[in-house]
């Protein structure tokens, strides 16, 4: 199995998230808070990400990276593969997306001598006492709407970037830098405009079981959101994350596609 995709969605993972992390941060009120644990993650999620979509769709279309530029896979090709991709990573990212949410929603201020310790030290903290409170599987809490989240929005991912790029690349030659740059970015705002709904309940669902239960199940937290707040609901923190995404997507494709060229 070739493994370079794996190693180049690492890199492209965590150069793409050093950008977006800022973004990331404002939704939730707290700047900056945290940003290794985030790296490292997302390191290992990317890579997942890149390397199945690469590897399923050496599967479906017997072409290796390399190939794909003379003999471009099928549409439908790419969007089962990168829903492959989102299906699997959505699972790895799981409860590191976990820990993140429940990090940075804990923005009570710095504590003051004397004052009692925030509920959440740090991730490795916080693993441990989500682990001891609600169990093994507390630290898969939302893992669903991550997996509803993820499977169809990387497929809209890796079509947006496929199909512009080919629009802007005379055939059979590699795209530009200039190219993945604005590729990489509109796939990022166009999966992240389809995934914001979703991504709503599931942090909501994330956050749920904090303290006392709300929410029966994934259904029931997105009727009673649109109930109380209207359906405007679904897309809460739209702009941001599309503003995040374009640098985030931008970088960690143009990193990707130079990674693998440079190693040939
Ligand atoms: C599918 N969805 C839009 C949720 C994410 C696509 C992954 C892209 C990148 N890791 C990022 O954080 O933007």
């Amino acid at each position: 199995m070739p493994v370079e995709e794996f190693v180049a969605g690492w890199i492209s993972g965590a150069l793409g998230l050093v950008l977006g992390h800022p973004f990331d941060t404002v939704k939730l009120l707290g700047f900056f808070k945290g940003m290794s644990f985030p790296i490292a993650s997302i390191a290992v999620v990317n890579s997942v990400l890149f390397g199945v979509y690469s590897n399923t769709l050496l599967v479906l279309t017997a072409t290796s990276h390399q190939e794909r530029r003379a003999q471009p896979p099928s549409y439908t090709h790419i969007f089962l593969a990168g829903c492959t991709g989102g299906f699997l990573q959505a699972y790895c990212l799981a409860p590191f997306d976990l820990i993140k949410v429940r990090l940075q929603n804990q923005t009570e201020p710095r504590a003051q001598p004397g004052s009692p310790p925030p509920r959440y030290q740090g991730p490795v903290h916080c693993a441990a006492s989500i682990f001891r409170e609600e169990g093994p599987r507390g630290l898969f809490r939302g893992a669903w709407a991550l997996t509803l989240r993820d499977t169809p929005t990387v497929g809209i991912y890796f079509i947006t970037y496929e199909g512009l790029c080919r629009q802007y690349t005379p055939e059979g030659q590699n795209p530009s830098s200039a190219t993945v740059l604005v590729a990489g970015g509109f796939a990022g705002i166009a999966s992240w405009v389809a995934a914001t709904p979703l991504d709503v309940i599931k942090s909501r669902m994330q956050m749920d079981g904090l303290r006392r239960r709300v929410y029966q199940g994934m259904l029931d937290c997105m009727v009673s959101s649109v109930r109380q707040e209207g359906l405007g609901v679904f897309f809460r923190g739209v702009t941001i994350n599309s503003a995040r995404a374009f640098p985030v997507n931008a970088v960690t494709f143009l990193s990707y596609e130079y990674l693998l060229r440079w190693w040939g």
